[in-house]
This record gives C-alpha cells, structure tokens and sequence, in this order.
C-alpha cells in the first residue's frame, strides 16, 4: 500500500472526517466508561508487551468505532492496518492479510457482520490459537498444514452485533458497546472541530448544533461545516445560536435534529399504517430504503429518543412521535391496542 496522494487521489478526499478525528484516548470524548476500560486494556497490555485481546466495537454509524480502533493501535505503538468484511472475498484474501502482519499489529475489519462465512472459518483458529489452517492440493493428496502467526489484535467493527455469528462474537475478549452521546458532549466535540477548522463558534451556536446532531459526533461535524457555509455567506463572523438555528432549519434539521429521512419515516407509520404495528419490510419498500438503513441509521436515534418502539409485531409511534409530528396520539384506540400485551 502507498500513501503517495497521486497514486491514491480518491482516499484523500473521501474522508471528510479525518481532520477531526481524535489520535488519542485523551482527545477523545465522551463513551466514558469504554474509555477507561480502554485505558486500563491498554496499559495492562503494553506493561506485558503482549498485544491487547480482540475488541468487538459495536452500535450506531459515526459514534467513534474506527476512530478508537486506530487510537488503540496508535497508544499501543503498533501498525494499523484497516480492512473491511465486504472486501475481504476469499479466506486466501484474509490469509494473505493475516500471515502479512508485524507482530503486535492491530488488524481493523470494519463491517464485520458483512464477512463470508467460509472467510469467518479462517479468522477462528487465527482469533483463538495464532494460528492459519490451509488446505494444500486437492482431492485425495490435499492436507492441512497449521502455520502459526505473529501475534496481534483483531479489531471488529459492526453496527449490528446481533447479526455476528456466535462463535465469533464470544471470541473478542473485549466488546465495547458505543451509546449515543449526549448534548454536553457533543457540544465539546462541536467547540473542538471549531477549533481544528478555524471556525468561529460561541457556546450558543456550539450548543444549538449540540442539540441538533442525533446524538452522534459524525453528524456533528458535518452540520458544524454545514452551518459555517451559512454564516461564511451571510458575513457573520461568529456561529451563535441564532445563525446556527437559522442554517439548521434551512437544512431541514428540526428542533430534535431530525432530517427529512427521520420524518419521511415517522409520517410513513403515522398516516399510512394509524400509528403501527408495521413490520420493518413494509416500511423499507415504502420509503425505498434498505431494511439496514431502516434498522442501523434510522431507528436507533428514534429509538432512543422514544418517538417510536420496535415490537414483536412491528414498528408503532408512541405518543411523544405523534406530538412531534404535530398530531394527535389517537387515545382512544390504545387501551385496545396493547390490551394484549400484557401478561
Ligand atoms: N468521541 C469523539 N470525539 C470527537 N470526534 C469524534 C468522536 N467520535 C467520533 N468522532 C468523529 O466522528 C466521525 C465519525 O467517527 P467514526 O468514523 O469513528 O465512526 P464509526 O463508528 O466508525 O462509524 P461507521 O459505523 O459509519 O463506520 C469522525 O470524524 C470522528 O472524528
Ligand atoms: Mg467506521
């Protein structure tokens, strides 16, 4: 691999996040008891100059998952080299990345509940004993030689966890779940990308973006860029709440930092199926939207925020959704609506 930008133009500029990606443990904020754990992993590892038992990131997009994989490796001192689930097409492909390792390398495969069973096999033996075992010849000749490997960290990460087979989910040692962040953090995180981009921001316009980022450092950073092509153009100097208000509503983020997709959504269960149940299929063909969209982008933030519930039996709008669609909760129907549900 090079990093030569002419040989490589396209991975320079596909990632907007990298200017304000944390490199350090203390840089980054927020998910503060993975990151004390994190730490104490770390150090524990390094005192023994062994590498750090496999993690497992997992939760919705943007909350940090690569970013702290490439932070461990960097605290750990060693290569990071970053592969992804759906990339990986043969268990040779994995091979080959695997017996390419330096010793103590962290080994980084994003989307890993994206990964090709027959590939899954090869990691087994890998995660557990350093170990590759390869089928050599074919037919009646053909026999399985063990090649040992260097010793590493395997860093998974998925939005899904839930759709990683078991026996590879028990084999990370450390599972790290990512949460949604809150207003306070954010706003540090708005005020530090300020800071690396040289944009002026006070805490009113930091907090307004705060509040208005789906709990999530990705979304953050982008409205924060967002909003400063707003003020830029309306020639003020300073990011205050109101320029910040007035650029977000113009992006169509509303007051609880919903897009369009989020409400799209919502008013799909609302008006077309009465406030729900409504399996998650339905609702993917309605919208034109991948089910995984639906399910790893969309709902969680909603989720969280209590606008709607995932049930057995489908997706419905609680009372609070409906409100902020500017409806009203059809109270009539719900003592018959969940009379079945109890017990
Ligand atoms: N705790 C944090 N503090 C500051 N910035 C953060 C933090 N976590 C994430 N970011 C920023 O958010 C952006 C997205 O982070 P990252 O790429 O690590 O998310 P991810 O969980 O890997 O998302 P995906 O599931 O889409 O791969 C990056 O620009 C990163 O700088
Ligand atoms: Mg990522």
């Amino acid at each position: 691999m090079t990093d030569n930008p002419i040989l490589t133009p396209r991975r320079q500029t596909e990632d907007p996040d990298a200017a304000l990606r944390p490199k350090t443990l203390a840089e980054f904020v927020g998910q503060e008891a993975a990151r004390e754990n994190l730490a104490v992993f770390i150090e524990s590892a390094r005192q023994r100059a062994e590498p750090m038992d496999h993690v497992l990131f997992y939760g919705p997009p943007g909350l940090g998952k690569t970013t702290l994989a490439a932070i461990i490796a960097r605290e750990m001192g060693v290569n990071f080299r970053a592969t992804s689930g759906p990339v990986i097409a043969k268990a040779g492909d994995l091979a080959a990345l695997l017996t390419n390792l330096e010793s103590g390398d962290v080994l980084f495969i994003d989307e890993i509940h994206r990964l090709n069973p027959v590939v899954e096999e090869v990691l087994y033996p890998a995660m557990e004993d350093r170990a590759l075992d390869l089928i050599i010849g074919e037919g009646p000749s053909a026999r399985s030689v063990r090649i040992d490997l260097p010793p590493f960290t395997l860093i998974g990460a998925t939005t899904r966890a839930g759709l990683l087979a078991t026996p590879l989910r028990d084999r990370f040692g450390i599972p790290v779940r990512l949460q949604f962040y809150s207003v306070a953090e954010l706003e540090r995180v708005v005020t530090r990308g300020a800071g690396l981009l040289g944009i002026g921001v006070d805490s009113g316009g930091a907090g307004e973006i705060a509040r208005r980022s789906r709990g999530t450092p990705r979304v953050a950073g982008r409205l924060l860029r967002r909003v400063r092509d707003f003020a830029q153009v309306a020639g003020a100097a300073v990011i205050s709440r109101e320029v910040a208000d007035s650029a977000l509503t113009r992006l169509e983020v509303d007051s609880l930092g919903l897009d369009l997709q989020d409400r799209r959504y919502l008013s799909m269960i609302a008006d077309i199926y009465k406030g729900g149940p409504v399996g998650v299929e339905t609702l993917a063909a309605g919208l034109s939207e991948p089910r995984d969209t639906i399910e790893d982008v969309i709902e969680p933030y909603l989720i969280q925020l209590g606008l709607v519930a995932r049930t057995a039996r489908g997706r419905c709008l609680n009372d609070r959704g409906w409100r902020h669609l500017g409806l009203t909760p059809p109270a009539a129907d719900l003592p018959g609506l969940f009379a079945g549900d109890e017990g």
